[in-house]
This record gives structure tokens, C-alpha cells and sequence, in this order.
């Protein structure tokens, strides 16, 4: 697919036109503010704030130059559909929603985008780019900060926009800053924000920005699955973003769906999670399920088990933990923040546990991507030839820890995502990393510095949202939600290393306004 860089006078005109269409849009968009509607009919101009001269968009200047983009063509991993989005995002600059099931590198292509434009010159500075996500974890995976703390107005849910513009105008001038400074806000993990939340947010960026235009004008990067974790509120019918009034007139042409499974390569694997994914299980894929529950077989790793509550994956990690008639090693978060608020905040959210307990023969999961670590790659080499070596791990790496030192665990990774034996091993020294919960601007709110592992027998289905595992049991037991029976299982990268428990039919359920809204992209 080859993708042309706009001129600078196309973007001229494409901005006239917008400009025009802006119009139409901002009359749309005035209808749909919760508190204008209720007001008495005036003109969208009249209700912008007087101190704010009126916000015009300027023409986004591209984040690349075609040149750049072209070498992106010719040399990165991305596919054509990955790199339709990039063009859309960095040539185009403008606002795009991109989708696709499990598996398919919406997070791959999410840290590349963010990349691109964070170290564009074409932008005002890094910082004019929000990396935001709605949960702590999912905020804490994109190294962005929390929806909340982006908007600056505390938990605004139960706010009317009126408040939120009130709050942040008078109260927090660092926020009424960075909503006015900002050029792009990246959205992870939308399926979790609700349409309530986006439309307050579309109507909170024009009013803060002074500007008739979507979202005041600024450029959205927008990815999840609608068919994965649903939005977070009490209320059972929560609407879903793509719900919001305001959605449509946000990414206009800009929704694309990434297709290709990077994850599983088993075809009969991929076929039932897109039936699950659908929540449309055949009696066919139904009967398939039910014999995994068989227990996994020539692996040389124990499956790591899934669990929809916390308390089964607390119990299940220290049973196992119990068996091994070895001395025990603790090793201390140190954490620290500007408030206690925010160090339990972080707590809540990070993986890497305040206590981690290991001991000799535990088996564990990498909580960093590891580059250029100190190992070796002979299966048990002398531990004076440690060398550093181009040896790079991922985030979710499984390993068996061989020794516990002071403040350092020596962890043998296994190379490949495949389970039988004779598998190489990588010996590796693991040290210390860091984890932050940022405020908007960048600045830390609280850290934790701790070995980046945690035992590796269980895990909750929440937690595991965006990890793959080679090889996982997953108990469907105690699943309450939807699509949490989809996320759970396309955590798995191949047949022989998923199990499955406690299935049945009634868990595959998939939200009928999620089918409905993919039908309508077809
Ligand atoms: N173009 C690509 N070429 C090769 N590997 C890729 C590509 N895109 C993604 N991957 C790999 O596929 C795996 C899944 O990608 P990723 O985690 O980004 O999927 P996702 O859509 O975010 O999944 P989920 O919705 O489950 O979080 C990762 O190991 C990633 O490195």
C-alpha cells in the first residue's frame, strides 16, 4: 500500500474544508453537551468563555516526513493495515479509531504511533502528547497516566461538564495548561470508557479550548475492543463509547479494523476465539473447548492459571509457593510518592507485588521488556562468564529462579514460546526496575522500585489483559462479565498450552450493542 504525504497546500485545503464542515460538526457537537441542550438556543459562539479567544485549528503539519515513512514501509513489522493507521495518524495528523480482536497488535502499533509523534519535531514538544489509559494498569502498560489524571477535575463521573470546566478553570490551572497546550490524547483501552465519560470530555476539550471543533480541535489516537473488558461503572447498561453523541463526528472516515492474529498461529485456535470473541460459540467449537479440559501435557513449564477474583490467585500463588522445600527470599518494594494516596494508587495497579516472596525453583514471569541484559547464552554456564550480551526478554518472559541474592534473583528464561523440553535456557541476573504512576504532565505521583517478577502460577483475568502465556489454565468458574471468558483465553499463544476449566455455553456472551457497532464497520 503506498501512502502519499500530503502537501502543505492540500493540508491548506483539506483545513479549509474542515473548517466549513467544522461548522456543521460544532452545531452537532453544541446540541449534544449535556448542559448546553438544556440551555436556551444561542449561538455556539456565544457560549465559548470570554476570557478565551476563540481556538482555531491550524493545519497539523505531518509528524513525518514520507521519506521517514517510507523506511517504515520498508523495514518495520507493520503490516499494510498498521501502517494505513500510521499514515492516517502521522501523514494526515488526523483523529483515528483503530480496533481489532486479541492478539492483533493494536498495543504493537500503539507504542509506534506513540514513538512517531512523541519525538516528531513537527510537534510543539514531547509533552503535547497524552498518553492516557482509563484504568491504573492499562495506564501503567502504555507508560501514560489515568483518564482522571489527565483531566484534572478529580473523580468527575457524577460531574456535570459545567463542574469540570468550573473545577479545572478555577482550581487547577496546571490542567486548564495542559488541555489548552495539548495536541494529541492517545486513548488505550477504550472499551473501558464509557460514552457518558467520552461525550463529557469531548464537550470539556471545546469548551477549556474555546473551539467549535471535536474534541477542541485535538488529534485522537482511539484503540481497543469493544468485544473486551466493558466500560467501568456501576451502572449494568453503561454506555459504551462508541455510543457517545459525540463519536461519529470524532473519527468521521477514521475507523480502521486490524485483522491479522499476531498472537496464536494455530488456525483452529484463531476460528473459536472469534467465535468467543463473538459470543457465538457453535456446538462444534462448545465440544472443542470442553476437551481442554485435559491437563497440559510435555510441557516443561507449569500453566499459569487464570482466575476471574483476586482471592483464588492469591491462595493458588502461595499454595504452590509452599511445595517448594526451599529457604525463602523476600524482597521489599521501596516506594515512595508525593502523597500516600497515590504510593497505594500505584500499589493497586502495579504488577510487581510490594512483597515479593521467592525461592530457589519458583517459577516466575518478567514483569520489564529486558534489553541488553547481563547473561549468557549457554544453558548452564559458570557464573564468572557473565557477559553482557545483546539478549533482550519480553514482558511476560517465563523462567525458574536459580538463585536469590541480596537484592538480585538469577532467573533461567526460557527462549521460546513453545513448552516441550530441550528448550535453550537464558541465565539472567534481574535487578531492580521501576514503575510510576504519572500525572499528566509527566511527573512521577509515586514509584516503586522493585525485581521486575512474580510468581508465576496464577494471575487474574484483569490483570492479564494485554499479556500473551505460553501456557495458561484458565478456570471460567467465577467469571461474572462479559467478554471476560474472551479475554482470558485469547491470553493463550497455542493449543497445547491452554486448558480450560469450568466451561460452559453460558459464559461465551458478548454484548449485543458490541456485535451490532462491529457489524456496522463491515
Ligand atoms: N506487525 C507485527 N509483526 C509481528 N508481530 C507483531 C506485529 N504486530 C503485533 N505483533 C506481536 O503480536 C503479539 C500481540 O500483539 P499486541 O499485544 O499488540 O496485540 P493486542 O491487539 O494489543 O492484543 P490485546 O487486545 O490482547 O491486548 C505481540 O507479541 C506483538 O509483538
Amino acid at each position: 500500500m503506498s501512502v502519499k504525504a500530503p502537501s502543505v497546500l492540500r493540508l491548506l485545503h483539506q483545513h479549509k474544508q474542515k473548517t466549513s464542515i467544522s461548522a456543521t460538526i460544532s452545531n452537532v457537537l453544541s446540541s449534544m453537551d449535556p448542559e448546553r441542550a438544556k440551555k436556551t438556543k444561542r449561538s455556539p459562539r456565544a457560549s465559548v468563555s470570554p476570557s478565551t479567544s476563540p481556538f482555531k485549528q491550524m493545519p497539523r503539519i505531518p509528524a513525518i516526513s514520507s521519506a521517514a515513512f517510507k523506511d517504515l514501509q520498508n523495514h518495520s513489522k507493520l503490516t499494510a493495515c498498521q501502517l494505513a493507521v500510521l499514515s492516517r495518524v502521522a501523514l494526515d495528523r488526523e483523529s483515528v479509531f483503530y480496533t481489532g480482536g486479541a492478539g492483533t497488535g493494536k498495543s504493537f502499533l500503539l507504542s509506534e504511533i506513540i514513538h512517531q509523534l512523541k519525538t516528531s519535531k513537527s510537534l510543539t514538544s514531547p509533552e503535547c502528547v497524552a498518553v492516557t489509559a482509563p484504568t491504573g494498569i492499562a495506564a501503567v502498560n502504555v507508560q501514560g497516566c489515568t483518564l482522571h489524571s489527565f483531566v484534572g477535575a478529580g473523580l468527575f463521573g457524577s460531574k456535570s461538564v459545567d463542574a469540570i470546566v468550573r473545577h479545572i478553570s478555577v482550581k487547577n490551572k496546571k490542567a486548564l495548561e495542559r488541555w489548552r497546550s495539548v495536541e494529541v490524547l492517545v486513548i488505550d483501552e477504550v472499551s473501558m470508557v464509557s460514552g457518558d465519560t467520552f461525550d463529557k470530555l469531548e464537550a470539556v476539550a471545546r469548551r477549556l479550548r474555546g473551539s467549535h471543533l471535536p474534541f477542541g480541535g485535538i488529534q485522537l489516537i482511539v484503540t481497543g475492543d469493544f468485544f473486551q473488558l466493558p466500560p467501568i461503572q456501576q451502572d449494568k447498561q453503561a454506555k459504551f463509547a462508541f455510543e457517545a453523541a459525540s463519536w461519529a463526528a470524532c473519527f468521521q472516515r477514521n475507523t480502521f479494523t486490524l485483522k491479522e492474529i499476531f498472537r496464536q498461529k494455530d488456525e483452529q485456535l484463531i476460528r473459536v476465539l472469534n467465535e468467543i470473541r463473538l459470543g457465538q460459540a457453535s456446538k462444534e467449537t462448545i465440544s472443542f473447548i470442553k476437551s481442554l479440559s485435559r491437563p497440559i501435557s510435555g510441557a516443561v513449564i507449569e500453566p499459569t492459571k487464570l482466575f476471574a477474583t483476586r482471592n483464588q490467585v492469591h491462595a493458588a500463588n502461595l499454595e504452590r509457593l509452599d511445595n517448594i522445600r526451599e529457604q525463602e527470599h523476600v524482597y521489599n518494594a521501596y516506594d515512595h510518592g508525593i502523597e500516600p494516596y497515590y504510593v497505594d494508587k500505584l500499589s493497586q495497579c502495579c504488577l510487581a507485588p510490594e512483597e515479593l516472596v521467592l525461592k530457589p525453583g519458583a517459577q516466575v514471569m518478567l514483569l520489564k521488556n529486558l534489553k541488553g541484559v547481563k547473561g549468557a547464552l549457554n544453558e548452564r554456564p559458570a557464573e564468572k562468564n557473565w557477559r553482557t550480551d545483546n539478549i533482550a526478554f519480553a514482558n511476560g518472559s517465563i523462567g525458574v529462579v536459580v538463585k536469590c541474592l541480596a537484592d538480585e534473583v538469577v532467573v533461567d528464561f526460557f527462549d521460546s514460546a513453545s513448552l516441550r523440553p530441550g528448550l535453550r535456557k537464558h541465565r539472567v541476573r534481574v535487578r531492580r526496575e521501576e514503575w510510576s504512576i504519572l500525572d499528566a504532565d509527566g511527573s512521577r505521583l509515586a514509584t516503586r522500585t522493585q525485581i521486575p517478577l512474580m510468581l508465576s502460577y496464577a494471575l487474574s483475568i484483569h490483570k492479564s489483559q494485554g499479556q500473551s502465556l505460553p501456557c495458561v489454565s484458565v478456570d471460567l468458574q467465577r467469571v461474572f462479565e462479559m467478554g471476560q471468558a474472551y479475554v482470558a483465553l485469547s491470553r493463550a499463544t497455542c493449543l497445547e498450552g491452554l486448558q480450560v476449566l469450568n466451561f460452559d455455553a453460558s459464559k461465551v456472551r458478548a454484548d449485543k450493542r458490541a456485535v451490532h457497532f462491529y457489524e456496522s464497520l463491515l
